[in-house]
């Protein structure tokens, strides 16, 4: 597909630790890349590690709602700052990491209509938070909210046939759940509850952005096959929900044009358009332009294996989501929330603290570690630290290729791996992860695969209407690229 060069789309990310940008030309060629990085960019204003909060006891996570405000005022001052021309942006959408939930006050909805132009969105959206520390993925302090909303249903399996996954701590029912029964009046003083990727698309909206299929599906809220709200889980969950939720969008939809406030703070274009936000798992599918048999594995903050799938069978272990860019299709979902922080910690007791040692320890050290493997909660006192990286590369590596096949999937002759996410740059765990799978594993350049699949989302959704699928539309873009390839022998290893 060839349009003019002058046009550009952008995809944004607002993921557990940094707020990401990636812009494309209408030849889906990146032409810029920025970040905020919560901790080191925000420092006085929210001292975060990682991006969050982790309170007293040690199973409550949030972020600070005002945070993700102001990192989105910085990012725009940097890409300004870097000459970056917004006249030229058709159109824009972005991903948020999933079931993070944001709860607007009262009356906000006229305040965000009327952002005045001469101030920026932090110091203009101060007062419009009922709930100040967002809850988000890394919390898991819901065991009770889930145990009820799994009974009120019917069962786990039920609660799965319905929602896509069973009950998960971290998934925004329970969530919303916990505030409506620990913080009433907060619940009362809120009009609407977003998720983090629509929240930050109401921000470029000026008005309440819905909720999208995709990212919906992590709430254990929507029936993932009527693509509605489930009367059944809103009633075990809160009063009031449907009002304060709104219904639910496709993943392609166009919202509707960007706020007069960035037209004249920043210069976008008054006809630019802000399509719908998704989850940011939802967005990398996108981004690595995901083919049936092909495997997607994210090595972000959390460890994601994702599957695009087209029948459906939910199961009490891993999530189905509908898929953000074909309607008719859905995704197969597994994570791991002891993903690359946990590979922080090992390298940061074996390796001191330097990656470049952690990878020398994997390149030392033989395919399948002569017999040591890593599990968690099985300590030995007995591993030498180079043996206790592998154990550990090896070990996340071989849960993810069980659990995948427990949901169906097979390795076929031709089986691509497509790595993404932070740890994708290191080679080293990308020739371990290749090994374990027996499949040679590609990367896109792009590292960040949810902002890039956000950039070709916003350019689809402008021609989904006239019947253009997702795949023609980015048909053109980089292909991925061979990292490596398994060793001969690790088939039988
Ligand atoms: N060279 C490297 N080797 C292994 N892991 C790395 C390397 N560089 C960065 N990472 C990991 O990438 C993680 C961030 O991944 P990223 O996908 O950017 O995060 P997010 O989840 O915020 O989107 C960091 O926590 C870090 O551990
Ligand atoms: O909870 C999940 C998926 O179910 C996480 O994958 C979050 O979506 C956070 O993503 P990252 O910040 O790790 O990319």
């Amino acid at each position: 597909m060839t349009t003019l060069t002058n046009s550009c789309y952008l995809g944004f990310d607002f993921s557990t630790q940094q707020l990401k940008v990636v812009a494309i030309d209408g030849n889906l060629q990146v032409i810029h890349q920025n970040n905020v990085q919560f901790d080191s960019d925000l420092p006085a204003f929210s001292r975060t590690q990682g991006g969050v909060h982790v309170h007293g006891d040690g199973l409550t996570v949030t972020s600070p709602v005002h945070m993700w405000v102001k990192a989105l005022d910085l990012i725009l001052e940097k890409m300004k700052n870097a000459g970056f021309d917004f006249s030229c942006v058709k159109a824009i959408s972005g991903s948020g990491q999933q079931h993070g939930s944001v709860y607007w006050k009262n009356g906000t909805r006229t305040s965000l209509q009327l952002l005045d132009p001469d101030r920026d969105l932090h110091s203009l959206l101060q007062d419009s938070f009922a709930v100040l520390d967002s809850p988000v993925w890394m919390d898991s302090s819901t065991v009770k909210q889930c145990q009820y909303l799994e009974s009120a249903v019917g069962g786990a399996q039920q609660l799965a046939d319905i929602t896509g996954s069973r009950a998960y701590e971290r998934f925004t029912s329970s969530q919303i759940a916990k505030i409506h029964q620990l913080q009433p009046n907060k619940y009362n003083e809120t009009e609407r509850i977003s998720l983090v990727s629509s929240f930050a698309a109401s921000l470029f909206l000026g008005d309440y952005a819905a909720i999208d299929y995709s990212d919906g599906s992590g709430m254990n809220l929507m029936d993932i096959f009527t693509k509605q709200w489930s009367l059944p889980c809103l009633k075990a969950t809160a009063p009031m929900l449907a009002a304060k939720l709104c219904d639910p969008t496709p993943s392609t939809a166009l919202l509707g044009s960007i706020s007069s406030y960035f037209v004249k703070r920043f210069g976008f274009p008054e006809h630019c358009k802000v399509v719908a936000f998704t989850g940011d798992n939802p967005g990398s599918l996108a981004g690595m332009r995901l083919q049936e048999g092909d495997i997607a594995v994210s090595l972000g903050t959390s460890d994601t294996v994702f599957l695009w799938i087209t029948e459906p069978r939910p199961a009490v272990e891993g999530h189905i989501f509908c898929n953000p860019v074909d309607c008719s299709s859905y995704m197969a979902l597994i994570c791991y929330k002891n993903g690359s922080l946990t590979r922080e910690r090992i390298r940061n007791e074996c390796s001191g603290g330097s990656w470049e040692s952690f990878s020398s320890a994997l390149w030392s050290t033989p395919m399948g570690n002569n017999g040591s493997i890593g599990a968690l909660h099985h300590g030995v006192d007995a591993f030498t630290r180079e043996v206790e990286i592998r154990a550990l590369v090896e070990g996340q590596f071989l849960a993810k290729r069980v659990h995948a096949q427990k949901l169906g999937y097979r390795i076929i002759p031709g089986t691509k791996v497509l790595a993404t996410g932070g740890a994708s740059s290191n080679k080293a765990i990308l020739q371990v992860l290749s090994d374990v799978f027996n499949a040679p594993v590609y990367t896109i350049d792009v590292a960040n695969s949810a902002c890039l699949g956000s950039a070709f989302r916003a350019m689809h959704a402008l021609v989904a209407g006239k019947g253009v699928s997702f795949t023609d539309t980015v048909r053109g873009a980089a292909a991925a690229q061979l990292a490596v390839r398994p060793n001969p022998s690790a088939e039988e290893v």
